[in-house]
């Protein structure tokens, strides 16, 4: 049994691209890549510990009948998954030029649902480290999860995965 589940999507762009440069600097060893299309919230009792990676896109809206996106369903599966014992890490895609004042907003779309379900969740990351406006990902200085800005900062992807992982090992307990 793999130890992580990174379950992510959207599949074929950034998100899946971050994705796998996760996997590589955990080791793939350690590591599954699961899409969230079809998947069900029961697959995240395989793993130890999780990593949940997202776009951000407009105002979806993950509470309504309306499925629009892969995550506007498997949000609604995470109650599915025990979450006790287990950690888990969120990322997310976004674009601090073209949308400041909603900067991966995902993130907290996300901790929220894991907050209901007294998730464990760990991989935070200073905010200051970060130009944006606003962002429902924040709280008390810090990001709840790690941005990624592929479209208008790529330069600073790699450090900031690797950083990222780097202090995932420890809060995983490797
Ligand atoms: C219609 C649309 C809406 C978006 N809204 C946001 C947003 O509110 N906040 C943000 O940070 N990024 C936003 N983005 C940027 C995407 O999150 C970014 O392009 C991301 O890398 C897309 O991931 P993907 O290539 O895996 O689909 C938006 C992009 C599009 C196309």
């Amino acid at each position: 049994m793999s130890q992580i589940g990174i379950f992510y999507g959207p599949q074929l762009g950034s998100v899946e691209k971050v994705a796998n440069l996760i996997a590589e600097r955990l080791g793939k060893d350690r590591v599954e890549l699961i899409p969230v299309k079809n998947c069900e919230g029961s697959e995240i009792n395989k793993y130890d510990n999780v990593i949940l990676g997202a776009s951000t896109i407009g105002k979806t809206n993950w509470d309504s009948e309306y499925k629009d996106t892969d995550w506007d369903v498997f949000a609604t599966k995470l109650k599915d998954a025990s979450w006790e014992g287990k950690k888990v890490a969120i990322f997310s895609l976004g674009d601090h030029i073209q949308y400041p004042e909603h900067f991966v907003d995902a993130i907290g779309w996300i901790y929220e649902r894991l907050e209901e379900l007294h998730a464990h969740v760990v991989g935070f990351c200073p905010a200051e480290e970060y130009v944006f406006t606003e962002s429902e990902g924040v709280r008390e200085g810090m990001f709840l999860g790690l941005p990624v800005d592929e479209d208008s900062e790529p330069e600073n992807t790699e450090e900031r995965v690797n950083n990222w992982v780097n202090r995932l090992i420890n809060e995983f307990g490797f």
